[in-house]
């Protein structure tokens, strides 16, 4: 197969195009911004075997530099492979990976995306190229919902994002998201949805039924059901994407007219309402872990993801005990437990839980369904609050761009709301259905990396950060002497503006510290483990890397430069301020 090689002219310069390779595998540089001549000459040369003769001659003849008979000239674009294999970073000895440092050489360290980004993973794009397009279009964080898809799908999707980190070099954590045990609907018999009319009568039951359901029936996962709900009351699908009123309980049936038409999907969330409020009868007792999450977990522990996301929580009181059941029986790598608030009992214990947890998500799916809709965004505000306050990495999550999993563009309203949480400086946005089921999962993905870059951008030049008390957080004094440099280092930066921040930082606590400070440049984290470094890539501000160092910062920093500049991440004159785990100490320094 041979490719063709194309011009076409933008309002920047002429592009270089190369055809029948699709555009997520490849990077686009600047011809000036290649590192070296041996460098260019290396990519294209790569590309060229690849092209037709008469492309392959323009390409070899030129150098990156100065212009390829005429044909390349300092402002061309080209593209390149996302992943340069000789350019490994273990072979370098720093791990990177290669879309970061692409977009740290062609837009510099200021134009970096702080914002970090999760894609739910489902059958649109649990495939190896699609997870590898994803993770070429920014994806930081894959999560797995084990509401959905068997433990061998779950297996096989961790396995690619795996071997896609270690054959590309990319650092994406894994996050498992557990069921919980709330009230839910049955999977539809293996419908994929089911349509609700206005005025039916559907049956809602907890009996058992075989395949397939008869006619408008929905299997309900919660034996409590018919006794708990009234007739007269309201039962909402998903937050109220679908209604019915309950009009007559026979034995262990519910018989429900549709009052407000939608689509039914498998599993879906289902709540009941009295008199305008949440009814919460003996459901309010079912455990935050059901016997099935308790599997998942054992399931999570042993493929090692990084994050493990809980449904529902009421207190923290589950989250210290889920905490200690990863300690005994996962020594030595730490998994991540992420609190997510979508319950009327999490917002009320929402300090203690988050202090608690390693980082909570808003899952404002669950959460709109408990609370007026209206109460939503400044609950949201509130978390993300607190959660930066308490130094946890927070997740806004659900619908930011729901319109995208039927059509290609956001409605105006979803790219405010990307927006708004942006300049809430939330860690980290998420996709559900749109990276899982949607049509257009790397489109939507494109819209939340360009909306963050823009609104990032903006806030630094209009210097509009809020500012925040941040709470002295530390228990023991050393602590305390670390969160007194990284408040210092971070507003240094500011003020000196410098061009980055560097922290070494074994367990990964100094860089969160760093990033909660939300400094105007961004954070490079060195870490030794890939554990740590995939972890730290749930955080604002922070670009991780991989790196074997020692007690002596002065040797330390001399290899991180030169490492970074034989790579062309930094360059003499650069102007750095580094602090350190293993050293309480900030320094300032130009890149010699
Ligand atoms: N592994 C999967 N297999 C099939 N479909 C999936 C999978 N993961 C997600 N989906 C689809 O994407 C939709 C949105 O995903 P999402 O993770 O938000 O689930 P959810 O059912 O809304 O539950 P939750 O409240 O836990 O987020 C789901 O309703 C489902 O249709
Ligand atoms: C993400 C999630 O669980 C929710 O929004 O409900
Ligand atoms: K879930
Ligand atoms: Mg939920």
């Amino acid at each position: 197969m041979s490719h063709s090689l194309q011009f076409f002219t933008s309002t920047r310069a002429p592009y270089l195009s190369l055809k029948k390779l699709p555009a997520t595998s490849y990077t686009w540089f600047p011809v000036i911004n290649f590192p070296t001549k041996k460098h260019s000459l290396k990519i294209i040369k790569s590309l060229s075997s690849d092209l037709d003769a008469a492309s392959s001659q323009v390409l070899e003849s030129g150098n990156g530099q100065t212009g390829a008979a005429g044909f390349l000239s300092a402002d061309d674009v080209v593209a390149v492979p996302s992943h340069v294999p000789s350019d490994s970073g273990a072979a370098a000895g720093i791990d990177v990976d290669s879309v970061t440092e692409a977009e740290l050489k062609e837009n510099g360290f200021r134009s970096t995306r702080r914002t970090k980004l999760i894609c739910t993973i489902g059958p649109a794009t649990c495939g190896f190229d699609q997870l590898e397009a994803l993770a070429v279009g920014g994806m930081n964080v894959a999560r797995i919902n084990m509401c959905h898809g068997t433990r061998e799908w779950h297996k096989m999707v961790i396995e690619r994002v795996r071997r896609l980190n270690e054959e590309k070099g990319f650092a994406v954590a894994i996050m498992m998201d557990t069921e919980g045990s709330e009230i839910h609907m049955g999977d539809l018999g293996g419908a994929a949805s089911a349509k609700a009319e206005d005025g039916e009568i559907w049956t809602f039951s907890v009996r058992a039924f075989g395949t397939p359901l008869p006619e408008r029936t929905i299997n309900v996962n919660y034996d409590g059901f018919a006794e708990d709900v009234k007739v007269g009351d309201e039962l909402l699908v998903d937050g109220g994407m679908v209604r019915f009123e309950v009009i007559e309980k026979i034995g262990p049936d519910v018989k429900c007219r549709c009052t407000d038409p939608g689509l039914l999907l498998p599993r879906a969330n289902l709540t009941f309402w009295r008199d305008g409020s949440l009814v919460r009868e003996r459901n309010a007792m079912l455990p935050t872990i059901s016997s099935k999450d308790w599997l998942d977990i054992d399931f999570g522990i042993a493929k090692g993801v990084d994050f493990i996301a809980v449904s529902f929580v009421k207190s923290a009181e589950v989250i210290n005990h889920l905490k200690s059941y990863i300690a005994a029986r996962s020594r030595g790598s730490d998994i991540a437990v992420i609190a997510k608030i979508e319950s009327i009992d999490s917002l009320k214990n929402l300090e203690e839980i988050i202090l608690a947890s390693d980082g909570a998500m808003v899952a404002r799916g669950d959460l709109g369904a408990q609370i007026p809709l209206e109460q939503v965004p400044s609950a949201q505000r509130r978390i993300v609050q607190v959660c930066r306050q308490l130094n946890k990495p927070v997740i806004v999550a659900s619908q930011l761009l729901d319109s995208m999993i039927e059509y290609p563009t956001p409605t105006r309203a979803e790219v405010a709301d990307v927006s708004e949480a942006v300049r809430q400086r939330a860690d980290a946005l998420m996709l559900s259905g749109e990276s899982a089921m949607g049509q257009y999962p790397d489109k939507a993905l494109a819209v939340l990396r360009s909306v963050s870059v823009r609104i990032e951008k903006w806030w630094r030049e209009e210097k509009r950060h809020e500012a925040m008390v941040l709470p002295d957080v530390g228990t023991s004094f050393a602590d305390s002497i670390s969160e007194e440099i990284c408040i210092s280092a971070a507003k240094m930066a500011n003020n000196l503006e410098v061009d980055a921040l560097f922290v070494y930082t074994k367990t990964g606590h100094m860089a969160s510290l760093l990033s909660r400070c939300r400094p105007d440049c961004p954070i490079f984290a060195f870490t030794t483990t890939t554990s740590v470094r995939r972890r730290l890539n749930l955080q604002w501000g922070l670009i991780p890397f991989r790196l074997g160092f020692s007690d002596d910062m002065e040797s330390n920093l001399n290899k991180t430069f030169s490492l970074l500049k034989a790579r062309g991440m930094i360059k003499s004159g650069d102007l750095v301020i580094a602090v350190s785990d293993m050293l309480q100490s900030i320094q300032v320094m130009n890149v010699p």
